[in-house]
């Protein structure tokens, strides 16, 4: 399903008023309640309920296989696109239900937008086309300057515009993973999505790139809500807010163990096993 131009482009979103008219809480918060996911039979998360508050950086943390991604990807309808998927339990973007009936898929994706482990620009498309390439999927037509002065703000806000602003023809394969990387944070940007969501966006860097992506990161988080899978703790501490820490015991599906602010979760944290994971005591 297409989105039309009108709707599309009724992108900014003004500041939210309550009837006062004093400012009421900032958009883009994400709340999943409930939330249980299943492969065919085999069911791998079990009632997982989380907020995910506009404006601030949530990492979910936890060893292999505890089900973070299948999370991640629920918060944004990718999770259907596995045939055997299923799920239930909802997940509210300011207060409304993604998955309710009559919601657009393509409207749940374009404002909660996806970084994944792998860069994955299209390799062959100029750098410039790589960032409008999510507009043109979601039927946003847009006139030619208005079209360069938003590839320059996403590459800015991306960190990669001082680097490439010379070579914006090029493809975007010539980039160096960590470039490309910041290309897809970019295109992702372009349609402005509300949330981003990144799973282990840094895994496949150096560490440089990698300090890179975290400033980026940091300075995105003012204005996007993001949501970050990680292995690398010392990354949860450097660029989140909150964290939750998934855990699936031997055969039962993942859950949250425990979650809450960062400097909590590290240095006080409630639970044993939370404390044995940011320890790195197991994991
Ligand atoms: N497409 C799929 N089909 C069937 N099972 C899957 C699929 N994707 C994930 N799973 C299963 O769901 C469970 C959770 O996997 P998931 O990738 O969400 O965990 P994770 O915590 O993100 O792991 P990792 O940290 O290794 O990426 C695992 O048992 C996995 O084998």
């Amino acid at each position: 399903m297409s989105v039309t131009p009108s709707s599309a482009e009724t992108v900014e979103i003004p500041a939210v008023v309550d009837g006062q008219g004093r400012e009421a809480a900032r958009p883009g918060g994400l709340e999943a309640l409930a939330v249980s996911a299943w492969f065919g039979d085999h069911k791998v998360l079990q009632q997982v309920s989380l907020r995910m508050p506009a404006g601030e950086v949530t990492a979910l943390i936890g060893p292999s296989g505890c089900g973070k991604s299948t999370f991640l990807r629920i918060l944004n309808r990718m999770h259907e696109l596995v045939p055997s998927a299923t799920l239930s339990g909802e997940v509210l973007l300011d207060g409304e239900d993604v998955y309710a009936p009559g919601r657009r898929l393509t409207d749940a994706r374009r404002r909660i937008g996806m970084v994944f482990q792998k860069p994955n620009p299209f390799p062959a498309m100029s750098i410039y086309d790589n960032v409008t390439a999510g507009l043109k999927l979601t039927g946003v037509r847009t006139g030619r300057g208005e079209r360069d002065l938003l590839v320059e703000e996403c590459l800015t806000k991306a960190g990669l515009w001082k680097e490439v602003r010379d070579r914006l023809r090029q493809p975007g394969g010539a980039l160096s993973g960590g470039q490309q990387q910041r290309l897809c944070i970019a295109r992702s940007l372009a349609v402005r999505p509300q949330v981003l969501l990144m799973d282990e966006p840094c895994s496949a860097l150096d560490p440089t790139s990698t300090r890179r992506i975290e400033e980026t990161i940091r300075e995105l988080a003012d204005e996007v809500t993001i949501v970050i899978v990680t292995h690398n703790m010392q990354q949860a501490q450097r660029v989140s807010d909150r964290c939750a820490f998934f855990l699936a015991a031997q055969g039962t599906p993942g859950g949250i163990v425990e979650h809450g602010p960062t400097g909590a979760m590290f240095d006080a944290p409630q639970d044993q096993r939370t404390a044995d994971y940011v320890n790195g005591r197991f994991g």
